[in-house]
C-alpha cells in the first residue's frame, strides 16, 4: 500500500513561561525556566494515498498542531514525519496572506511560498479568481477583507494549485452554504483523483458525509483510527458523556452558589425511602417493555410545616445526559403536604417510546419558595427490554412519507 503520509512517534513540546518576556531572556540565558506543554504525545499512524480523512477532537486537542507539522509550518520535538509529494494546506485563515496585499496579490505570494513559477501561476489565476467570487474585491488589500472572504480566497488558492495532499482545517465554517457546497464538490472532485485530503471540523455531519477514514485526538494523544462511521459513534458517545459531566458539574455548582435556592438536609424536613418500580400489573420490576407503562413509588413524610409542596421527574441516559424534565411550575404537581404522616407518591409514566436501553429515574419535591429537596431516585437504572429495531437515539418517532 502507497503511503502519502508516515508519522512515527511524532511529539510536540510547547515551552511555557511564566512571563512572555521569558521566552526573549531564554535566547540569551538558557536556565530560564519554563514549563514543558506536550501539545501532541507520541503519535504514530500511516495515512495512506487517496483516503480522505477526517480529524476529530475538542478544542485544544492538538489536531492544529498535527497539521502544521505535517506541512512544516511547525517542527517536532521528537519524532519522525514523512510526506510524498505536493502539499496545500489552508490552516487558519490568515496564514500566509500579507494584510497589506490585495487578493491578486496574495495570489502571487502563495505561489512563491509554494515553491510554484509565476507562470504556472498566470494559469491558474483566472480559476483562482472565479472559485473566490468575491468580486471587486480581490482588487483589495486583504485587510479589507471580511473573515468570509479571506476563507474564500484561501481555499480558491488551496484547491487550484493541483496539491497531491490537500489540508483543509476548519475553513468551511465561516463560509455561507453556497461556498461550503461548492468547496465539498471541489473536495469531492480530489478524492475521485485519488488524492489525500485532511480534514478537520467540528461538524461531525460533514465528517460523516466526506472522510471514508477518521482519526480521534485527545489531549495530544491518538485514541483512533479507523473507518468513519467507527470513530464519529465512538467520539459522539464520549462528547455526551463530557456534556453530562459538565451539566452535572454546573449545577452542583448553580446549587453551591445561589442563595435563593436553598437546600435543607432531608432528614430535617422530608425524608423519602423506599423506591420501587412497578409494572403495568403492580408488579416490582425495573425491567420493561417498549410502550410499557412505568410505574414508580415511595414514601416521604414532611417534618416541618411548608407551603405547595410539588414534585417533578427526570429521566437521564446512561450517561446521566438529560432526556426529560417534567414541569416544576405545574400546578398539576401539587401534593400531600400534611406534617408527620407518612405519604405515597404513586406516579405512572405513561406508553413510553424510549427506545431498549438503560435510563436513570430521579426527582425532587419543591416547596413554593423555591426550596428544594434532593429526596428520590432510583438506586438501579430502569431498562427497557431489546425488541425489533426501531432505529437509533433516545425515542422512536413516529414517521411516515409519500414516494
Ligand atoms: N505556540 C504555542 N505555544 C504554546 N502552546 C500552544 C501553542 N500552539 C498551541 N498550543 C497549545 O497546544 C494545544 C493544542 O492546540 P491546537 O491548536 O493544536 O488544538 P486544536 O485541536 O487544533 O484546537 P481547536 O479545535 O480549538 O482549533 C492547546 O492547548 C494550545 O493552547
Amino acid at each position: 500500500m502507497e503511503h502519502s503520509i508516515r508519522i512515527n512517534n511524532l511529539t510536540k513540546i510547547y515551552k511555557i513561561y511564566k512571563k512572555p518576556w521569558h521566552r526573549i531572556k531564554n535566547i540569551f540565558f538558557k536556565k530560564t525556566k519554563y514549563k514543558k506543554f506536550y501539545a501532541l504525545k507520541n503519535i504514530s499512524i500511516d495515512i495512506p494515498k487517496g483516503e480522505a480523512i477526517g480529524v476529530l477532537g475538542k478544542n485544544g486537542a492538538g489536531k492544529s498542531t498535527l497539521l502544521k507539522l505535517i506541512t512544516g509550518v511547525a517542527t517536532p520535538s521528537s519524532g519522525t514525519l514523512k510526506t510524498e509529494g505536493k502539499i496545500s494546506a489552508l490552516l487558519e485563515l490568515t496564514s500566509g496572506f500579507d494584510n497589506e496585499l490585495t487578493g491578486i496579490e496574495n495570489i502571487y505570494l502563495k505561489a512563491l511560498t509554494m515553491g510554484m513559477q509565476k507562470k504556472d501561476m498566470d494559469k491558474q489565476l483566472q480559476r483562482i479568481i472565479d472559485f473566490a467570487d468575491i468580486g471587486d474585491h480581490i482588487y483589495q488589500p486583504v485587510r479589507t477583507y471580511s473573515s468570509g472572504m479571506k476563507a474564500r480566497l484561501g481555499f480558491a488558492i488551496s484547491v487550484n494549485v493541483d496539491p497531491d495532499i490537500l489540508i483543509v482545517d476548519e475553513a468551511l465554517s465561516v463560509g455561507d452554504d453556497v461556498f461550503k457546497l461548492k468547496c465539498i464538490e471541489r473536495m469531492e472532485e480530489f478524492k475521485a483523483q485519488g488524492k489525500t485530503i485532511l480534514f478537520v471540523s467540528h461538524s461531525l455531519f460533514t465528517v460523516k458525509s466526506f472522510c471514508n477514514k477518521c482519526m480521534w485526538i485527545k489531549d495530544g494523544e491518538l485514541v483512533d483510527y479507523g473507518d468513519t462511521g467507527e470513530i464519529v459513534h465512538k467520539y459522539e458517545v464520549f462528547l455526551k458523556e463530557e456534556r453530562a459531566k459538565q451539566k452535572k458539574e454546573m449545577t452542583e455548582e448553580a446549587r453551591n452558589n445561589n442563595k435563593n435556592v436553598q437546600i435543607l438536609s432531608k432528614k430535617e424536613v422530608l425524608e423519602t425511602k423506599n423506591f420501587k418500580f412497578f409494572n403495568s400489573k403492580g408488579e416490582e420490576t425495573n425491567i420493561f417493555d417498549y410502550e410499557e407503562d412505568i410505574g414508580y413509588s415511595f414514601d416521604y413524610i414532611v417534618k416541618k410545616p411548608m407551603k405547595g409542596l410539588k414534585w417533578c421527574f427526570t429521566i437521564r441516559d446512561a450517561e446521566y445526559g438529560e432526556i426529560y424534565g417534567s414541569d416544576k411550575r405545574s400546578e398539576n404537581h401539587l401534593i400531600n403536604n400534611d406534617m408527620d404522616l407518612k405519604h405515597t407518591l404513586k406516579a405512572k409514566l405513561r406508553n413510553i417510546k424510549l427506545l431498549p436501553g438503560k435510563y436513570h429515574l430521579s426527582g425532587e419535591l419543591w416547596d413554593e419558595s423555591g426550596a428544594f429537596y434532593v429526596s428520590y431516585s432510583n438506586k438501579k437504572p430502569f431498562e427497557i427490554r431489546e425488541e425489533g429495531f426501531k432505529g437509533t437515539g433516545y425515542f422512536y418517532i413516529d414517521h411516515e412519507y409519500e414516494n
